[in-house]
């Protein structure tokens, strides 16, 4: 039979070339050709081209392009000829930007998931097909944990539909060939830039920006036996002592069964061959801690990007660190996955591990401290955490409590042993105002030590500025990034990849999901009409008074209403999130519920929690963007978003980890639900696309309502009257502008220190004469007084709970402190 051709779409490629005027960016890359290398050309120029051609950023360009491009995702494969069984293989592989795509329903693709995770970044993972893309970082922790290039080569080749496109195979072998040629190394609290190849090192000490960096007083030219290799177990897991032996015959079934399906390659840590442990030399060069930051620039952009990675096997300096998990601990598939990504070689990689919300990634970091077993410092984002991280240590390992010690503005702790494990937040160690005397002394202290590894908790949220100065602050041999969502709408995550390292592995959302680990979540999205007299106001308004109006429309008002009814009643504990807090307090006094904001106190905040987790009366709280992140509500099941912060991916990603965790999740058929209320023909609307991207990357499917069945018949809906509704719009016209603000918060949900600085600012929300042109009924106009709040009749409840009680006299008694100073 001869070789059909078809396109990545599934369409046979004589249509696909009918239709097909060239996508933009194809045009802008050379052909394939162009990385065929000559013998005779330069390895160094000849790598940079390659690598060039395959850097994100030589796509960015491309990528702006392709959002734009109604075809976003089109892929012209037509110029390679079909395998004769291509319908038995499931990767269409690009050979221009190095995109892998998966056909998830073939019945390879198991494996071929799981090779892909281990080669390739993930970039899309929707039901049926799945997105990688190679990239020189995924190569280079595919070679470390035990793969040749020959076999990278051979296996992609053998699921591929088409013959490995030579573009592929090219960059796979040139890359690895050089990757990893430089190490930045700490050793003795000095920095030294290490290679294993002689020529490179001529090459570096040549090169006008790194020969200069080069300490003169330095013993020159160090040259060292390299560490041996691999032999490494991960505590927690199956291969961990006691367990190893009995699980053996197991794993041997397993490889024979891949071997038979044809997946002749292993990617496992063990799997590192004889060969590799071979010793060999190692020279390096000393040069400045100032000079790192230059050293790693320069060697990123000449295409061998030095590697920060941690032989704390071999490391005989630094003090062990008594600590192992508990025999009881075991870790999960995919938090072995991703730190087989960290310790593949037997040393400790820098970089950044990516788990959804709830999906255990302090586990993940206690286990990579368990595993290094030196100093560790654990950077968090706020005190409560601090807290939280210091406790799991101790649920979860044999640590002596003696040996973990807290740094935060109440706590200056050291270990009291020569190493152990400090907990701090990134504001105490970057902070650069004077400091107490206690805290300059025990931050000297933190700046004294070399630390084994620096975790570093929600990476995503710290400024990279930020980052900058606790990693030149504190020496650590290697650094863990963790997070849920490696996103920035500020396009800064490159920082954090040179800052921290590269993401060594991403969780696939749906298979945790599928798996018990985290919630099923139903995602829609609710489209509200506007009412005549919102939307004639909307198309005169200034943008900023339209957001306003677009999150004050009536129609999501009932939207919301109903919602929230229909969940109550179905048993669900529902948040509803509002970035607005004139909205957010408006639509909470209204619906009787209660509601929390910057402006909330502490100990408000606290018992409007309690109740929401143990007071079967309290089923709804309102929250505002204080919420988003750190919040552990494992009752919550429902999530309402009645506005947010325009299009971003993060903020969604995060509410919807707020469901993720639901204690419910393992219930048979359990559901969680996210609803995004959007007020039709509004700017909203684009928003909301945009803030769904990352979601459907992860394989979440939005619903579109435009109708909630049964709420045209439903009792007790508000503004339900033209009357109310001008009303409603007479009040929200009032509001100056600034009310259409998204709330400015500087500290999380439970951040302690809240409650020592105050609140923070409320929106302002002060009646001004607004235009009142066009409304129609201005007699209607009132001042809506309102009677006892939700969040007051808690407070009075409050009295009868022993908890509520100490609040309130700890309450009286620093008011009657405050009176006397005053
Ligand atoms: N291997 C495991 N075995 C048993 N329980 C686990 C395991 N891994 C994680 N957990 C539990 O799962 C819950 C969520 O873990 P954790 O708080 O670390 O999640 P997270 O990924 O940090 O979430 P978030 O991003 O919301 O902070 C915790 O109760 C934790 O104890």
């Amino acid at each position: 039979m001869a070789p059909k051709r078809k396109a990545a779409d599934g369409s046979q490629s004589s249509r696909a070339s009918k239709r097909a005027t060239p996508v933009p960016d194809v045009e802008d890359i050379t052909s394939d050709d162009d990385y065929s290398d000559g013998d005779d050309a330069p390895e160094s120029s000849n790598l940079k081209e390659v690598v060039d051609k395959f850097s994100l950023q030589s796509f960015s360009k491309k990528a702006q392009v392709d959002k734009t491009d109604p075809r976003f995702g089109y892929k012209d494969l037509s110029s390679l000829p079909l395998k004769l069984d291509h319908y038995n293989r499931p990767l269409w592989i690009e050979p221009l930007k190095g995109t892998i795509t998966l056909e998830s329903f073939s019945p390879l693709a198991p494996q071929a998931q799981d090779f892909l995770t281990t080669i390739a970044e993930p970039l899309s993972r929707p039901t049926h097909l799945h997105e990688y893309r190679l990239t020189g970082h995924s190569l280079y922790a595919a070679v470390s944990v035990g793969l040749k290039p020959q076999d990278i080569v051979e296996f992609l080749d053998r699921l591929s539909k088409t013959p490995l496109p030579e573009s592929i195979r090219t960059f796979i072998i040139e890359f690895t060939k050089s990757y990893g040629k430089i190490k930045m190394v700490l050793r003795h609290n000095r920095y030294y830039v290490e290679t294993t190849d002689p020529e490179m090192l001529q090459r570096l000490l040549k090169d006008e920006v790194i020969g200069p960096q080069r300490l003169d007083n330095t013993e020159g030219i160090i040259e060292r036996a390299a560490p041996k290799m691999g032999g490494l177990v991960i505590p927690g897991t199956k291969d961990a002592a006691g367990v190893r032996e009995t699980t053996q015959q197991e794993a041997m079934a397993a490889r024979n069964e891949t071997e038979e399906e044809g997946a002749a390659v292993n990617y496992g840590i063990d799997d590192v061959g004889e060969d590799d442990r071979e010793e060999a030399i190692t020279y390096s060069f000393e040069i400045p801690a100032a000079g790192v930051e230059v050293v790693k620039a320069r060697c990123q952009s000449i295409g061998c990007p030095a590697l920060e990675e941690y032989d704390f096997q071999g490391d005989t300096i630094n003090p062990n660190l008594d600590m192992d998990l508990k025999p009881a601990a075991r870790i999960r598939s995919y938090q072995e996955k991703s730190l087989s990504k960290m310790f593949g070689n037997g040393r400790a990689k820098s970089g950044i591990i990516v788990l959804p919300c709830g999906a255990g990634k302090t586990l993940v970091g206690i286990t990579a401290a368990a595993t290094i077993k030196k100093g560790t410092i654990v950077l968090c984002t706020s005190s409560m955490s601090v807290v939280q991280w210091r406790n799991e240590f101790l649920r979860w390992t044999t640590i002596d409590p003696g040996d973990i010690a807290i740094f935060t503005s109440d706590h200056k702790e050291k270990f009291k042993r020569s190493t152990g494990i400090i907990v701090s937040t990134y504001s105490m160690v970057s902070q650069t105002r004077a400091r107490s005397y206690d805290a300059q002394k025990m931050m000297d202290w933190l700046q004294s030590r070399e630390w084994g590894m620096m975790i570093l908790d929600e990476v995503h949220v710290v400024p990279a500025s930020m980052f900058r100065k606790v990693t030149s602050a504190i020496a650590a041999q290697s650094k863990l990034g963790l997070t849920a969502t490696l996103l920035r709408e500020d396009d800064k995550i490159k920082d954090l990849n040179f800052l921290i390292g590269p993401k060594l592995y991403e969780a696939n959302w749906m298979e945790l999901a599928a798996q018990g680990h985290i919630a099923k979540v139903q995602c829609a999205e609710v489209w509200c009409p506007m009412t005549t007299e919102f939307y004639s106001e909307y198309l005169r308004e200034s943008s900023r008074k339209q957001a306003l109006l677009y999150i004050m429309n009536p129609r999501k008002f009932q939207a919301c209403q109903f919602l929230i009814d229909f969940h109550e009643k179905r048993g669900d504990k529902i948040i509803v999130f509002s970035d607005n807090v004139y909205a957010l307090e408006r639509y909470a006094l209204k619906l009787n519920k209660a509601y929390i904001f910057g402006g909330t106190p502490q100990n408000e905040r606290m018992r409007i929690l309690e109740n929401f987790q143990h007071n079967e009366q309290v089923n709804t709280i309102f929250l505002s963007k204080i919420g988003d992140t750190s919040l552990d509500l494992p009752e919550a099941t429902c999530l309402i978003q009645i506005s947010s912060h325009y299009g971003s991916r993060r903020q969604e990603a995060q509410r919807l980890g707020r469901i993720l965790r639901a204690k419910r999740r393992n219930d048979e058929g359990f559901n969680a639900f996210f609803y995004s209320l959007v007020s039709k023909d509004t700017h909203e609307m684009v928003y909301s696309a945009k803030r769904q991207a990352f979601l459907i990357d992860q394989g979440y499917a939005f619903k579109v309502i435009t109708h909630l069945q049964g709420i045209d018949n439903y009792e007790g809906l508000s503004y339900a009257t033209p009357s109310e509704r001008r009303e409603l719009l007479q009040e929200v016209m009032l509001q100056n502008e600034s009310s259409a603000d998204v709330e400015q918060v500087n500290d999380d949900l439970f951040s302690m220190r809240t409650g020592k600085k105050g609140p923070a600012k409320k929106a302002t929300a002060k009646r001004s004469a607004a235009t009142l042109s066009g409304l129609a009924g201005g007699d209607d106009m009132a001042y809506i007084e309102y009677n006892k709040s939700r969040n007051k009749a808690l407070k009075d409840k409050a009295g009868h709970h022993p908890l509520f009680k100490k609040m309130e006299r700890d309450r009286q008694r620093r008011k009657k402190e405050r009176e006397g100073a005053d």
